[in-house]
């Protein structure tokens, strides 16, 4: 589905990601964890199109990445909406780009705008809705894109814990309907358990996969999964790699 094969980034001398290959089923829910400035925004944006490796090279769903292109859809941290349109106008902009006609592109933007909670939102301007309402936006949009492969670049970080985890359950339940192949990005070992069937931890300077994890605890979740042993048998694990993949990139900063 996703076959990241030799990738290298290089910013002049300084080497954001170096031989990092992986390969990513259709269907699975992969969470990339890792210290600060480890390129974890560097490879979503490589898989996108949105940037170009120094070596290697992506093949998304048989086709090689050259360009940006509607295969993948990116949820970024701060929401990225077009302030100047409704909230239907925003979710359905993607479909009139892609020239679907006007009844359709509607129709299918208020399917997903109910998905995401937020009938009755329809004709309100970005300004007016909260952070988590901002974010449901985003998501409903890259939804009705319908991509192969969804990308969330810290999409809950700047939101409080009560809506970050409504949003985490919302999330949940759409890739467990749609089964759409995610790439997560986050900082958070609890949001990276409850979430996916994968967890890759990367080590920084240069920028490579470290750690490959299955997350093998049972769907469908919600936050009652924190109470399982074999939730803490995990987290103990990730938490002791992630440690000193930090300690480490923290050591090799001050050298
Ligand atoms: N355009 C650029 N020019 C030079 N260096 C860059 C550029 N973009 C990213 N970098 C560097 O590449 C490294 C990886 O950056 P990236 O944003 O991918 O990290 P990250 O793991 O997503 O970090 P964070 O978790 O803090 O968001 C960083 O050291 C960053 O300074």
């Amino acid at each position: 589905m996703i076959s990241i094969q030799g990738i290298a980034k290089h910013y002049g001398d300084f080497k954001a990601l170096e031989r990092v290959d992986l390969e990513i089923e259709k269907g699975e829910f992969v969470v990339l964890l890792g210290a600060s400035g480890c390129g974890k925004s560097t490879l979503l944006n490589l898989v996108t199109g949105f940037d170009k490796p120094t070596a290697g090279r992506i093949v998304v769903n048989g086709r090689e990445v050259n360009k940006v292109d509607p295969h993948c859809g990116m949820v970024f941290q701060q929401y990225a909406l077009f302030p100047w349109l409704t909230v239907l106008d925003n979710v359905a902009f993607g479909l009139k780009m892609k020239g679907i006609a006007k009844a359709e592109r509607l129709q299918v933007a208020r399917r997903f705008i109910d998905m995401v909670g937020l009938q009755g939102f329809e004709d309100k301007y970005p300004n007016a809705l909260s952070g988590g309402m901002r974010q449901r936006v985003s998501i409903a949009r890259v939804l009705a894109n319908d991509p192969d492969v969804i990308l969330l670049d810290e999409p809950f970080a700047a939101l409080d814990a009560m809506t970050r985890q409504v949003l985490q359950d919302e999330l949940l339940q759409i890739y467990e309907k749609s089964k759409k192949t995610i790439i997560f990005i986050t900082h958070s070992i609890d949001e990276a358990l409850l979430l996916s069937t994968r967890m890759l931890i990367m080590s920084a300077r240069p920028g490579r996969v470290v750690t490959d994890i299955r997350n093998d605890l049972p769907m469908p979740r919600n936050a009652q999964v924190q109470l399982s042993p074999r939730y803490n048998e995990l987290k103990g694990q990730i938490w002791d790699t992630v440690q000193s993949e930090v300690m480490r990139s923290l050591q090799a900063t001050r050298h």
